[in-house]
């Protein structure tokens, strides 16, 4: 792997109790690099996630993430050397303050909590607040920042924006982007809010049904969208609430 590669993935098939769901998949993220990984509902975008952080068992292919192969027995190595990963659950101790929270991330690091409040000056201000309390958005905001707590060199996010408005949306996006701008991370996120997701990517990959039907720089992907969309992720007028998972893509234009 060259170094400046911190995932690598090649011909991954992956699923659940043996039955693979995801199949053939290629995907790899640069030191630095922002990427999306965009598909319908149930297209395998968290398999993908689960499988590259040693929380599902890989079927078959070759994976390399932040210089090793992961392993379900033994997930929390990878996280040791620099992966994390913020589930779409976001796994939050809901009854522990919002610093608490993030003291427990910091406690192995030995990392700055104020360093979190810097990008996020919101939580700040809730500090004392338990977490169960806060909104989705200041939810995800925490998920985030004790995330990036463990220093990590790839951080992966799934589903950024569920439950939350667009706008909210927008802002943790560009907070997401600085802050890999900042300190030179790698994120690879999931997000069905396709056009804001290439407004702040580098590259993305899009599945569908399992299956990666294409990938390249952000404003490439941009460019195809609508072809795709059509080809092979169904009508996106008729998608939801932004608030909802939906069973297409989601775009902006529909959701306001
Ligand atoms: N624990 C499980 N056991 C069996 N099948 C599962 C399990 N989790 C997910 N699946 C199936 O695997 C497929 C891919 O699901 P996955 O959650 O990876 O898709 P996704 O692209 O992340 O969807 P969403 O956008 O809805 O989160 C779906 O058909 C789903 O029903």
């Amino acid at each position: 792997m060259a170094t400046d590669v911190v995932l690598s993935v090649r011909n991954l098939n992956a699923g659940h109790g043996g039955l693979a769901v995801v199949r053939d998949v290629d995907l790899s993220v640069a030191r630095g690099q922002v990427v999306a990984l965009l598909g319908p509902n149930g297209a395998g975008k968290t398999t993908i996630l689960q499988t590259i952080a040693g929380l599902l068992p890989a079927i078959s292919g070759e994976m390399l993430v932040v210089g090793r192969s992961p392993s379900v027995r033994r997930p929390h190595i990878i996280a040791r050397h620099g992966l994390a990963y913020v589930p779409d659950s976001r796994c939050l101790f809901r009854s522990l303050s919002v610093r608490q929270n993030l003291a427990l991330a910091a406690r192995r690091s030995r990392s700055d909590i104020d360093s979190v409040f810097q990008y996020m000056p919101e939580l700040g201000r809730l500090a004392k607040r338990d977490a169960g309390l806060l909104s989705g958005g200041e939810q995800q905001m925490l998920a985030i920042g004790r995330a990036l707590l463990t220093r990590p060199t790839l951080l992966m996010i799934d589903e950024l924006s569920m439950g939350l408005a667009p706008v909210i949306v927008e802002r943790l996006l560009a907070m997401v982007r600085t802050v890999a701008d900042d300190l030179g991370l790698s994120v690879l996120f999931v997000e069905q809010h396709v056009r804001m997701a290439l407004g702040v990517a580098d590259s993305a990959y899009v599945i569908s049904h399992g299956r990666l039907i294409t990938h390249g720089s952000a404003v490439d992907v941009n460019d195809q969208i609508e072809a795709i969309e059509a080809s092979y992720l169904g009508d996106v007028s008729d998608a939801s609430t932004p608030n909802r998972r939906t069973r297409g893509l989601t775009s902006e234009e529909t959701t306001g």
